[in-house]
């Protein structure tokens, strides 16, 4: 789905200006549904006039039928045969009005189904639609940056505050124009001066209109950003709902969801009590036409200036028509602001640079060997912090790599860099002597399974999150995958065996057992490269001997980088990798680290690989140092 929202305006704050021009640009692929609803509006618009008219006709006859005098003029100039009995002349009239009345019912019924298709059915799936396969082609940096709150609020409110610009904005100005053009020109036709002297409050409403919309805007502003928090809390509630349970937290989490959703509430009171004044402000001024209609109108009747019927009925009922268009400028005014702030926001999205791309000649790759290479690789969030600094190893196809170091010393970010989920600052990361840069995306991460400390599991069947990876899989490949993964047993046991439906995010299985879907769900890929982010680290230590002899079995063939804190994993790498603080600072067979001082041995002998004691062992040797 390629984006017809596209702009330069990535990364800047757009004004306003150029944020409608785009808008436009997105509304003219919906130009024939718009087109019909206008068209339909305007047919609806035409039999008002035409009722209006018809009934001014009706008095103005019965006036020249009681007393004799005035002039009728009959519309289009079709008047009833000489003699016709006043009674049907008035029963006549009256049958058109009300044919005029079915004609509007039945025209509204098409032109609210229309404008209903164009909402829900155009454009708000093709804005979600646009966002969502963004979202899927954005790099880890860009969600990094972006709470999960935010991302739900994008897809859902903003879609459809943007989709008001069209509906509520485009179609009703035009609709607002036309009408306001046909009746200022029908009443101009039969009065000019009365026009203009109805039109006095117009400057005063043009005025406040303006003032209006741009005392809403920072008010939408900030409700989006209130109604992001509190999408996220709720979100996060939910996620971490064993979590609060279990530290007995539910009063004060309610707590803080109530103050967030009040913050939205004086929020919103502030915006309907704008929209609340200004609405009975313009309904006022539109009053005041009324009573300079009645009073200049009037007189004019009584003069004989203007005709009572198609004169000044007419012009009041066109007056009230024309006010009530006109009292629409501050629902328009509200949509504009609602809308802006809505798009900005999905264009933000749409806009976010795709970090992590393909190039545009990848290598051909033809078979994957698995040989990783790092080259001087430095790499950080933000350039002040480098993460990893001058990196340099060497994984020969099918060796095993341990990385072994003190918490938050790097290492799921240096497993991050080898299925490019991010680009290092400096250096370079190779994959069979390719720069992992000039490899098609999808051929490295389809030779890339990986295992996380946790896992997210779908709430979807067994066999389905096995073969997530390549959802055509046979139930024999996918079998194959389990038992490699030691899965295949447990799995065998549930009522349904690979057909069992899981709870969201696998919640009706253990630690253990989702571990081992998880690795199950790698080696499907049959991937040159394994790679294990300590995946027994949320395990008890008696699953733990289970899930080792699954990663066992996995590893078997394939480049492994595994962050680990067992012995005999440690023991059994062709290489083990010791970092500090983002740098390696050992590197070598266990047996070469153990005859060398240092973090390595000190925490082997300690038997305190793990990542916590690993810190507090780098901390108290950098003491003595
Ligand atoms: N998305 C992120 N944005 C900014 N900093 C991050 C991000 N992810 C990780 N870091 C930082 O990068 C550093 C290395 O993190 P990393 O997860 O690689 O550590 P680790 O060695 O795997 O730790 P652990 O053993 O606790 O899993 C940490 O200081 C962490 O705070």
């Amino acid at each position: 789905m390629g984006s017809t929202l596209g702009g330069a305006e990535t990364g800047q704050k757009t004004d306003n200006w150029t944020l409608i021009k785009r808008l436009l640009r997105f509304a003219w692929q919906f130009r024939t549904r718009c087109l019909l609803v206008i068209v339909l509006q305007s047919l609806i618009l035409c039999l008002t006039i035409g009722s209006v008219n018809l009934a001014g006709v009706a008095i103005d006859y019965l006036k020249v039928h009681l007393t004799g005098s005035g002039d009728l003029v009959w519309p289009l100039g079709i008047e009833p045969p000489p003699g016709t009995d006043p009674f049907h002349v008035i029963l006549g009239i009256g049958l058109c009005v009300g044919l005029f009345a079915i004609l509007r019912a039945i025209l509204e019924y098409y032109n609210e189904l229309s404008r209903s298709l164009l909402i829900h059915v155009d454009i708000v799936l093709r804005l979600r639609g646009l966002v969502y396969e963004k979202m899927q082609r954005l790099s880890f940096r860009f969600f990094d940056k972006n709470a999960s709150g935010t991302l739900i609020n994008r897809v859902t409110s903003d879609v459809q505050s943007t989709r008001a610009f069209i509906d509520q904005v485009v179609v009703q100005v035009f609709v607002m124009s036309v009408s306001l053009i046909v009746y200022l020109g029908y009443m101009l036709s039969y009065h000019v001066p009365l026009t203009l002297a109805c039109l006095v409050t117009t400057p005063i409403l043009a005025y406040a209109s303006t003032w209006f919309a741009k005392k809403l805007r920072p008010n939408y502003l900030k409700n989006s950003e209130l109604m992001d928090r509190m999408v996220l809390n709720f979100s996060e509630s939910m996620q971490g709902i064993q979590m609060i349970k279990g530290f007995a937290l539910e009063k004060l989490r309610e707590k803080d969801f109530e103050e967030q959703t009040q913050a939205v509430r004086n929020k919103r009171q502030e915006i309907f009590w704008l929209t609340s004044n200004f609405a009975p402000f313009v309904g006022g001024l539109t009053q005041i036409n009324l009573i300079v209609l009645l009073a200049y109108g009037g007189y004019l009747v009584i003069q004989g200036q203007l005709p009572l019927g198609t004169g000044l009925v007419a012009f009041a009922a066109l007056l009230q028509q024309f006010s009530n268009q006109v009292a629409n400028l501050a629902g328009i005014a509200d949509s504009v602001q609602q809308s802006l702030t809505g798009a900005r926001r999905v264009f933000e999205v749409l806009d976010a640079p795709v970090e992590i791309q393909s190039p545009e000649n990848p290598v051909p790759l033809e078979k994957i060997q698995g040989e990783i290479r790092f080259e001087d690789v430095t790499f950080g969030f933000d350039p002040d912090r480098s993460i990893l600094r001058n990196i340099d190893l060497e994984a020969k196809p099918g060796q095993i790599i341990a990385i072994a170091g003190a918490t938050g010393s790097g290492k799921s970010q240096l497993m991050s860099l080898i299925p490019r989920f991010y680009d290092p600052e400096e250096g370079r990361v190779l994959l069979d002597g390719h720069d992992l840069r000039e490899i098609d995306v999808k051929t490295i991460r389809r030779n890339v399974g990986i295992v996380f400390q946790e896992n997210f599991l779908f709430s979807n069947s067994i066999a389905a999150n096995i073969s997530f990876g390549n959802p055509s899989a046979t139930r024999e490949q996918i079998e194959k995958a389990a038992r490699i993964a030691c899965a295949h047993d447990f799995i065998m046991a549930m009522p349904n065996g690979y057909d069992s439906i899981l709870s969201e995010s696998g919640s009706n299985l253990s630690g253990g057992q989702q571990q081992r879907l998880a690795i199950a769900r790698a080696v499907l890929l049959e991937p040159s490269i394994l790679l294990l982010d300590d995946p027994t680290a949320a395990i008890d230590p008696e699953t733990e001997h289970e899930i080792m002899a699954a990663i066992d079995s996995a590893i078997s063939g394939r480049t492994t980088f595994i962050v680990a804190h067992r012995l005999s994993t440690l023991r059994r790498a062709d290489q083990v990798i010791v970092l500090d603080r983002g740098e390696i600072i050992q590197r070598g067979h266990h047996n070469e680290l153990m005859q060398q001082e240092g973090l390595y041995r000190s925490a082997v002998q300690l038997q305190a690989i793990d990542p916590d004691s690993m810190a507090l062992i780098a901390e108290a040797e950098r003491r003595q140092r």
